[in-house]
């Protein structure tokens, strides 16, 4: 089937929209969750998965969006990142940036909508296509600008209770020399009045990794729950806005990553999408 390429009609959007892109509404609909057929479905699709990961700091939604990129071959785009890029760039924006990020608070849509542009510029210019967004929409002036300019498939909410999110953002570490994710936190929260038990051991650094360990800044008591207190500001009408669309499948979070990765690849239908992809090549 032939992509039909769309530019945008509202392109002149902070600059985004000629950016993004969309095939037409014939092949617009790839997501196995919402369309059935599991990994055949999405073996078969005309163009890659335009996916948004929903949650709240420390949910994990970095995690399994990106081992979901490496699945699929999208790119792992997350505006955290981009802002924390920025800030160590030590450009104009720097100064600014860190005094917002630091107080929990989020950036103008404006800023964050011209760094996901110029972020989705430098893959398009790569070949990328397709996307799993981490950290965006995050206000619905982000979500209605990004409905404007491209068709978004799946948007996953990933979601576990609030007393584990804390401790979990307080327990981030980043290797200052792979760059890898790790998490220092023991969680063993007990599950009362029917909910259920949650437990997630650490994720260790490797040793060579041990001593070069990195916090985020932002990641301190009083930060990360002035950002819980933000998102769920703001995340209520986005997650209305998509269900509306019957876009939005809620994931509750059953565990660490041994628990939830398989769950989470049940629910998006792609437990034998590896199989099959191997079996295809
Ligand atoms: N879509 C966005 N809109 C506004 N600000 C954002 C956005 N994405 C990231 N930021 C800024 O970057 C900071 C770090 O983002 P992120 O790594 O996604 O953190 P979190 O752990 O809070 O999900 C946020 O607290 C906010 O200041």
């Amino acid at each position: 089937m032939a992509r039909v390429l769309r530019v945008a009609r509202s392109s002149s959007l902070f600059g985004l929209g000629s950016r993004f892109y969309s095939t037409s509404a014939e092949v617009s609909h790839a997501s196995p969750f919402l369309h059935g057929g599991g990994a055949s479905r999405v073996l078969a699709k005309d163009r890659n998965v335009q996916w948004v990961f929903l949650g709240c700091p420390g949910v994990g939604k970095g995690t399994y969006a990106s081992r979901l990129s490496t699945l699929l071959g999208v790119p792992h785009i997350a505006t955290g990142d981009l802002v924390r890029e920025e800030l160590a760039s030590s450009g104009p924006l720097s100064r600014q940036l860190s005094e917002i990020v630091n107080q929990g608070k989020l950036v103008s849509d404006e800023i964050i909508v011209n760094l996901l542009s110029k972020r989705l510029e430098a893959g398009e210019a790569k070949g990328e296509s397709g996307f799993i967004l981490d950290g965006f929409p995050r206000t619905m002036r982000q979500a209605e600008i990004l409905g404007d300019v491209t068709d978004i498939d799946l948007v996953v909410n990933l979601k576990l209770p609030e007393e584990v999110l804390v401790d979990k953002c307080l327990g981030r570490r980043t290797c200052n020399q792979c760059g890898k994710g790790f998490n220092v936190a023991h969680i063993n929260l007990k599950g009362e009045n029917g909910k259920p038990t949650i437990s997630m051991d650490p994720l260790l650094p490797p040793p060579q990794c041990m001593s070069k360990l990195i916090t985020r800044a932002d990641d301190t008591e009083e930060v990360v729950k002035a950002r819980l207190r933000i998102y769920n500001e703001t995340s209520q009408p986005l997650e209305e806005y998509y269900r509306s669309k019957g876009k939005l499948m809620e994931f509750d979070l059953p565990g660490g990553i041994p628990e939830s990765w398989p769950r989470l690849l049940e629910a998006l239908r792609l437990d034998d999408y590896e199989e099959k992809q191997s079996a295809a090549a």
